[in-house]
């Protein structure tokens, strides 16, 4: 079932003649995990605080089960956590303090909120910092109190603005899992912002690429990967080119594998890596070709334009190479 749980329609945000969010259209259905990813200043932290009722739109509007955020603060808070990028409101208290508080105002009674506070530092690796206060932990650790504290009380609604910022490889692996099993036991919509592409998308249902207050792309995973379909990335490091190691890398297809790996045999290769494309290629690819792309999922160029463009950008970046001959042939594109 899916019932419509957000709807933001031609959202508008400026700060002085910046413009932050342009125009923005979107729905976010119950039970999804929606991931925004975007460019230093795309205008994601305007458009979650906007979500989160805590800056006002200049024009547009923001429904929360059919009905303007604005209008019913208190359904928002009853229905949406937010997890900023930082909040220094608990700097004061405990880690379990901190858990405890917010489980009683979310309405736990003292011996629920005693269990949630000890199953919520469990959950988010706090057991050792339990006892210090906010202030004195580490960016890391304070991140995990942040999305500890963002799920206390299992409220149906996360907006998280940037979950994995500051968390080391373990504890960034160990929160896309964590949320994932929490979307999935539990049912709870999550909304978030990310520059963890690679992560994330392991838990992604939709996703939103934004550039300059914009959606340049929103869909599924596999929407967005059908106009690479059937690409790969072939990247090696060789000594060849003479003197210090250099990395390379191709976008190419399939089909055109065997002839790349094969030309490999005559060089120093020191490291390879040969993967399917993800999204956060796609997003390195719309961010950089903006200025060309349209808008939407279906208007994406199909797989024969991408690596003519791919194939173009390296010849003009003056890149000779055999393997790109080979390509060249392969595609009649000289
Ligand atoms: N309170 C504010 N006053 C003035 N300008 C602001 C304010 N908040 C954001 N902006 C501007 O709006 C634009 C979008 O900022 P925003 O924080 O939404 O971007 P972002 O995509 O979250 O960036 P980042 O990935 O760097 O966190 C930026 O140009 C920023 O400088």
């Amino acid at each position: 079932m899916n019932e419509v749980l957000y709807s933001v329609r031609n959202l508008t945000k400026s700060y002085q003649k910046r413009v932050a969010n342009d125009g923005l259209s979107f729905d976010i259905v119950r039970s999804e995990i929606f991931g925004v990813l975007g460019d230093n200043g795309a205008g994601k932290s305007t458009l979650v605080r906007q979500m989160a009722g805590l800056t006002t739109p200049d024009s547009g509007s923001i429904e929360l089960f059919g009905r303007d955020i604005r209008r019913n603060l208190p359904q928002l808070r009853e229905t949406v956590s937010f997890m900023p990028q930082s909040s220094e409101a608990m700097n004061r208290l405990t880690v379990k303090e901190a858990i405890y508080y917010i489980s009683r105002l979310r309405g736990a009674g003292r011996a629920a909120a005693r269990a949630e506070t000890g199953s919520q530092i469990d959950a988010w690796n706090l057991s050792g910092s339990a006892a210090k206060e906010a202030v004195k932990l580490s960016g890391g650790q304070r991140r995990l109190l942040q999305l500890a504290i963002a799920t206390t009380g299992r409220l149906p609604v996360l907006l998280l603005d940037e979950p994995t910022n500051d968390l080391d490889p373990i504890n960034r692996e160990h929160v896309w899992d964590r949320l994932s099993a929490i979307n999935r036991e539990l049912g709870t919509t999550i909304f978030f912002i990310t520059h963890d592409a690679q992560e994330a998308e392991k838990i992604i249902d939709r996703v939103a690429i934004m550039r300059d207050g914009r959606f340049l792309a929103i869909g599924t995973p596999a929407e967005l990967k059908r106009a690479q379909e059937r690409h790969v990335k072939v990247e090696y490091r060789t000594r060849s080119a003479g003197g210090e190691p250099v990395w390379k890398r191709y976008t190419t297809t399939v089909d055109d594998l065997h002839g790349i790996v094969d030309s490999l045999a005559d060089e120093d290769v020191t490291d390879l890596l040969v993967r399917t494309e993800t999204i956060e290629d796609l997003y390195k690819d719309y961010v950089r070709n903006s200025a060309v792309r349209e808008p939407v999922v279906d208007s994406l160029p199909d797989a024969a334009a991408q690596l003519e463009m791919d194939v173009e950008t390296h010849a003009r970046h003056g890149d000779r190479d055999p393997r790109l001959d080979h390509l060249r042939a392969q595609r009649h594109l000289e």
